[in-house]
């Protein structure tokens, strides 16, 4: 039994949880259980009736089986996100325990793939800023493309690593440190993490995850909250760090007292707490997390943002700014890629950002005027805040929304006028099409479209 883990871990695992190690080892290798979060600025709620609620995240649900997500036109319109159970935890800490200003200003240092990200984006709501940050390229750029689909004006993907944050001191109300960690909570999802696993490996992550936490210290406001969490059950990884965070007097722990019918284990640590995920108790993946409150008063002077005017709204033109809903509220720009809009009430962080990291993405692209004539840009049909009334909107079944995806050429209906449509499955957009009067072409983005084979 069990042979699928490495001895040392399950060494480990008996010390750490005595007589239930047995079941916890077993559960371990149980089925994965599929949760997804929908985007409830696109879809109200899912069509799975037997959808059961996550109990700690307002938007989130378990399926009743694993779909194939690919051949889901509403999954690639942004509608929901495929997220493992206890990552939702997150929503609860957020909406329940936390006293933040009107508009936050939030920090994902430890971004991709995008789990906590669109989950941020969703309890903002279009208010503050998310700035979602990933150190690795490949990384950053799938970061980039899931935030895209989610659809929300208000945020910015950068890729820095956690010390070039020093360059914004005391700036974010919430940083929120998904470490890179051991992985041991997906030892039943990924085979991969399993193979990966060393006690070394384990020590490495513990020293990697204080030199984030260190590097990127500064960058939360005094009286901020830190969200740290991990996939691990290792506590050098968990309770050891927040201990030794709690001891540099640095910060306060905030209790997090989870509903005993939610079948979370509250871990001790200093006078508070934070929540463990076990395989054996809770229904979802491993996962630690705690909530922590920088101390010290917050000083003027630190928040150091330079007032710049935005761009004149008679620069920019009409057919761009008509294509955002609201686009009085909106900054817009332009580069060698087109014209992007941001929401006017944060130009000035926005400005800031791209002044001091390395700024992946920002707003949403609206599109380009090529020889005089307006193009829009595919992020624009995707976006919660594009104006409906300045397209024409052909709505597909199922079976030719995957072909759309899939990047074959449409027909038009028959009234349809010439020009960009915006293609939607069940009011939802998926992206644009250029119906020429005999077809429509197809603009979906080849980088995006579904390569596996449409079922007959
Ligand atoms: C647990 S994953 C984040 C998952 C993500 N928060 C989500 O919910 O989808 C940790 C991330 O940290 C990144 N990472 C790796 N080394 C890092 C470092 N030294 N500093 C900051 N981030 C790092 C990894 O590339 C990875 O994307």
């Amino acid at each position: 039994m069990n042979s699928r883990f490495p001895t040392d871990f399950i060494q480990r695992i008996q010390q750490q949880f005595g007589d239930a190690s047995t079941d916890f080892l077993k559960a371990l290798s149980n089925d994965v259980v599929t949760s997804v979060r929908y985007n409830p600025s696109k879809l109200q709620s899912l069509s799975d009736v037997a959808a059961e609620p996550v109990s700690w995240c307002k938007d989130g649900v378990y399926l009743s089986q694993k779909p194939i997500f690919t051949l889901d036109p509403l999954f690639h319109a942004g509608c929901y996100y495929p997220q493992e159970a206890s990552s939702m935890i997150l929503d609860w800490i957020l909406r329940s325990h936390t006293e933040l200003p009107e508009n936050p200003i939030i920090l994902d240092l430890c971004g991709a793939p995008g789990g906590k990200s669109t989950l941020i984006a969703n309890f903002l709501a279009g208010k503050g800023v998310l700035v979602a940050n990933e150190v690795i390229k490949s990384r950053a750029n799938i970061l980039a493309e899931n935030l895209m689909k989610w659809g929300y004006s208000n945020c910015v993907v950068t890729r820095n690593d956690p010390s070039d944050f020093g360059r914004l001191p005391s700036h974010f109300d919430v940083m929120v440190v998904d470490a890179p960690c051991s992985g041991e909570g997906m030892f039943r999802k990924d085979e991969r993490a399993i193979e990966e696993w060393s006690e070394s490996n384990a020590a490495m992550c513990a020293s990697r995850q204080r030199r984030i936490l260190t590097d990127a210290w500064a960058t939360l406001k005094p009286g901020g909250y830190l969200i740290y969490s991990t996939c691990t059950f290792n506590p050098a990884e968990n309770e050891e760090n927040i201990q030794w965070l709690l001891e540099g007097n640095k910060a306060e722990i905030i209790p997090l007292n989870a509903p005993n019918n939610w079948c979370i284990s509250s871990l001790g640590i200093g006078n508070g707490n934070a929540l463990a995920f076990y395989p054996h108790k809770s229904k979802g993946e491993g996962l630690f997390v705690a909530l922590l409150r920088k101390r010290g008063e917050e000083s003027a002077k630190e928040v150091n943002l330079k007032k710049t005017k935005s761009k004149e709204k008679s620069k920019t033109p009409a057919v761009v700014a008509n294509c955002i809903k609201d686009s009085k509220n909106f900054y817009f720009a332009e580069d060698s890629n087109g014209w992007r809009a941001f929401p006017n009430q944060f130009v000035n962080d926005l400005l800031f950002y791209l002044r001091n990291l390395s700024v992946v993405r920002y707003g949403v692209e609206v599109g380009q005027i090529i020889k005089g004539r307006f193009q829009p840009a595919h992020e624009l049909a995707l976006s919660v805040d594009i104006n409906p009334e300045a397209f024409n909107i052909c709505n597909l079944s199922h079976g030719e929304a995957l072909k759309y995806l899939k990047g074959e050429i449409l027909q038009p209906p028959s009234e349809m006028e010439k020009g960009y449509v915006l293609i939607s499955y069940h009011g939802s957009p998926l992206g644009f099409a250029k119906n020429i009067g005999t077809r429509m072409n197809n603009l979906y983005p080849t980088s995006l479209r579904i390569r596996m084979a449409l079922p007959e």
